[in-house]
This record gives structure tokens, sequence and C-alpha cells, in this order.
């Protein structure tokens, strides 16, 4: 079962889960010269990333990569990549290593076998694999009724090209053995409809019905939750 961290704002939450991450990250610095963390993108994650380029943090042992992106230019206000570059690779933040999710390729099924072979070459487990949640129970881009999501669910691979049934753009995502490949997985939510999603999700059912199962419903790596009232 996770362990819940209440909070009744999105900037406590916000604040405390970045200290969190830093602690770790440092932590990993120390034990292994190298840290890892994988960051979802959308809304959610903007003010724990904007405060975690403050911590100081031996910056250039650290890689940061995504958890899931969508399959647009680095530029498109759509992009993770570009979320993570603006909110967290600023300042001295900025010498970490970024492994991006988007290549030149045409499409997303194009790029996969590329980004495959770059994830392939990262350090695993990741140290930290910070999660956010759709109201529809996504996570990363594993999607309800996807037709890529039994194979996301299953592959032995680390990443899956993925055509969300009806949230745009095409996505490159990490499957759920990969973000399970992790030493510390991290979910964030806010707001009373994500509550009542994740509280629908812990109580059981099929992870294709919603997706967050796959990491609230194991017990392979420890799963903490930082939920916010608003
Ligand atoms: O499309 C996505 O959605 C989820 C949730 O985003 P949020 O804006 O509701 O926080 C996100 O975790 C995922 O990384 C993103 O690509």
């Amino acid at each position: 079962m996770p362990t819940e961290h209440l909070f009744a704002t999105g900037a406590e939450a916000a604040a405390d889960l970045a200290a969190r991450i830093a602690s770790i990250l440092s932590q990993a610095v120390a034990a292994r010269g190298i840290a890892t963390l994988a960051v979802s993108g959308g809304r959610s994650p903007r003010p724990v990333l904007e405060a975690l380029r403050q911590v100081d943090l031996d910056w250039g042992k650290v890689v940061v990569t995504l958890v899931d992106e969508r399959w647009v230019a680095p530029d498109s206000a759509d992009s993770n990549e570009r979320l993570v570059r603006e909110t967290l690779l600023q300042g001295a933040a900025a010498q970490a290593r970024f492994v991006p999710m988007k290549t030149d390729a045409a499409d997303a099924y194009a790029g996969q076998p590329a980004v495959e072979a770059a994830f392939a070459a990262l350090p695993w487990p990741l140290d930290i694999v910070l999660l956010g949640m759709g109201d529809d129970g996504h996570t990363a881009s594993l999607f309800p009724g996807a037709a890529e999501l039994a194979e996301g669910l299953s592959s032995s691979a680390r990443t899956i090209a993925v055509t969300p049934p009806a949230a745009p753009h095409q996505r490159l995502s990490l499957t759920a053995s990969a973000i399970l490949d992790s030493r510390q997985v991290f979910l964030q939510i806010g707001g009373a409809g994500k509550k009542a999603v994740y509280d629908r999700a812990l109580a059981g059912g099929p992870v294709e019905e919603l997706p967050i199962r796959l990491a609230l419903l194991q017990d392979q790596v420890p799963v903490d939750v930082w939920i916010a009232q608003s």
C-alpha cells in the first residue's frame, strides 16, 4: 500500500515533495556517484520542478529524463521536454544531463527504437520515477482503452509508442516494467476529482480500467503519494 502525504494546498505538497526528491538524489550521488530522476509532464509537476531547481545539489551528476512525452516539437506548449527545460533545467540545475524522449523521427512509432536504445543505456534501476495521473486514471501515457495498453503493461521493453484514444498527440511512454524498475515511485495528485479516482484505484480492480493501479497495487517498489486538497 502507498504511503500518503496529505496537504491543504498544492504549493505545500510541492515544497515537501521537492525536498524529498532532493534528499534522495543527494543520497544517490553520495552512494553511487550518479542520480537518476524521471519526471512526468502535464500541469502537476511544474511547482515541484521549480522548487527542485533551487536545491543545492551536485547537478552535474544527476540524469533527468521523462516518464512520457507528446510527439510534438520540443518548443511546443504541449512538450513535456519544454516543461522540464523551463522549470527544472535552469541555473545550476542546467548542469544535469537531460535524456529526451522526442527525436526527429516522423512519428512516435518510428522514433521508439532510438529512444529505447537511449533508455537502455541509463543506469537502472532509476532512483525516482515521479508519476502524475489523469482524470481517466492514466499514468505516464498508459491510457485506458489505448490499443497499446496491454503491451505497455506487459512488455519487457522500457518504452512504448502510444496513440491515446481521446487525448491529443502520439506519445512515447515508459512501460509498466520500466516504471517499476526504480528504487522509489512518487505520485502527485491534487483536487477532489483526482482524489476520487485515486481512492477508486486503491480499492482494487483491473489495471486496464485505471492504469495508475500498476503503481498503487504492487509490492515491488515503494510508492509514496502526495495528495493536495486543492
Ligand atoms: O498527458 C499527461 O497527463 C498526465 C496528467 O497530467 P496533469 O496535467 O493532469 O498533471 C501526466 O502525468 C502525463 O505525464 C502527461 O503527459
